[in-house]
């Protein structure tokens, strides 16, 4: 339990935290809606003087009907450096180039001051896909999404990352945990934590970024890699969690995990060979094996409405 000095200390520095969003044109409530390693990310409302002043946040808000934002809050005089230096201005980077599609989180401002930076975003209220996972499989007592529900969702998280591939990033942390749903069901891709940007096309890449169940096999082998082709494979994960409602390939240490990818994929209950095609597609050991971005927007277990799929908006 939290000592008494604690529990002040925390709620002095909330009050700061409301009356600096407050100086910018955002009410913060105390209703907070996720927490990550450095940062804490809460309710809020935006005013009606901030909606005179913000085109990027009054289009969006006009079409949703709400002023509701989520306010991402970084303590970067607690968090490390390489954090502060390194994962939060590619984060900011990779939000402000991608910047503006359906189906990816928008960051429509920023405040900072020596203690805090906080970021204004596009609020996702309905959890993430791997909790929609979860519950439908509960509602429906049988592991997964029909696979109608997945084709929906799925052609939309494609047209997200192809979205960002084209702008020139690569996101690198994709998994279920990081694609929000919001209150009218559109996915939102999030968290570019860990997403890069790249030049040249076929630019390789070093650093060991995700999650170990997401995590391409040539990443775990610590070889160079390609981003895009990284990518891919986590798309291919993320298809097999949504179908069958598990993951495809279960180990917890990296140095593992690829013994275990090697053994194989295994389908442990009914997909349809469609889908299961698709899967195998993108969960392909050689990298330029794996089926590119177009290949899998027109793959013929994503027909119909292919046309959608690099729809910009
Ligand atoms: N725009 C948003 N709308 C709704 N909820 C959000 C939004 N952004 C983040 N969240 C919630 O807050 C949680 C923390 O988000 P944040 O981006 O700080 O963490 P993270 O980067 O996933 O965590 P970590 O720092 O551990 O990697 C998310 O898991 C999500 O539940």
């Amino acid at each position: 339990m939290k000592s008494f000095s604690k529990r002040e200390a925390d709620r002095r520095m909330f009050l700061e935290q409301v009356r600096e969003s407050k100086e910018n044109g955002y009410l913060l409530s105390s209703k907070k809606i996720g927490s990550g390693a450095f940062s804490k990310v809460y309710l809020g409302y935006a005013t009606q003087d901030k909606l005179m002043q913000n085109y990027k946040l009054a289009s969006d808000l006009r079409s949703k009907r709400h002023s509701m934002v989520a306010i991402k809050i970084i303590s970067t005089a607690e968090a490390p450096v390489e954090y502060t230096k390194k994962f939060l201005p590619r984060e900011i980077y990779s939000l402000n180039v991608t910047y503006k599609h359906l189906n990816v989180i928008q960051l429509y401002e920023m405040y900072r001051n020596s203690k805090r930076t906080y970021l204004v975003l596009e609020l996702a209220s309905r959890g993430d896909l791997l909790e929609h996972i979860n519950a439908t499989s509960d509602r429906r007592e049988f592991p997964g999404l029909e696979e109608e529900e997945a084709r929906r969702l799925f052609r939309q998280i494609v047209s997200a990352v192809a979205h960002c591939h084209n702008v020139g990033i690569v996101h690198r942390d994709l998994k279920c945990e990081n694609i929000l749903l919001d209150e009218r069901g559109f996915i939102k891709l999030t968290d570019f934590g860990f997403a890069n940007r790249y030049s040249l096309k076929n630019s390789l890449m070093s650093t060991f970024c995700g999650s170990v169940a997401y995590t391409a096999p040539e990443i775990l082998m610590s070889k160079k890699y390609n981003g895009e082709l990284a990518d891919l494979w986590s798309l291919g994960v993320i298809l097999y969690a949504m179908v069958t409602g598990k993951l495809p390939f279960k180990e917890r240490q990296p140095h593992k995990m690829i013994h275990v990818i090697k053994q194989g994929l295994a389908f442990r209950q009914p997909i349809s060979p469609e889908c299961q095609n698709l899967i195998e597609g993108l969960l392909q050991l050689k990298p330029v094996a794996r089926l590119g971005l177009q290949q899998v927007a027109t793959h013929r277990w994503m027909l119909p409405a292919t046309s959608a799929i690099f729809h910009r908006v």
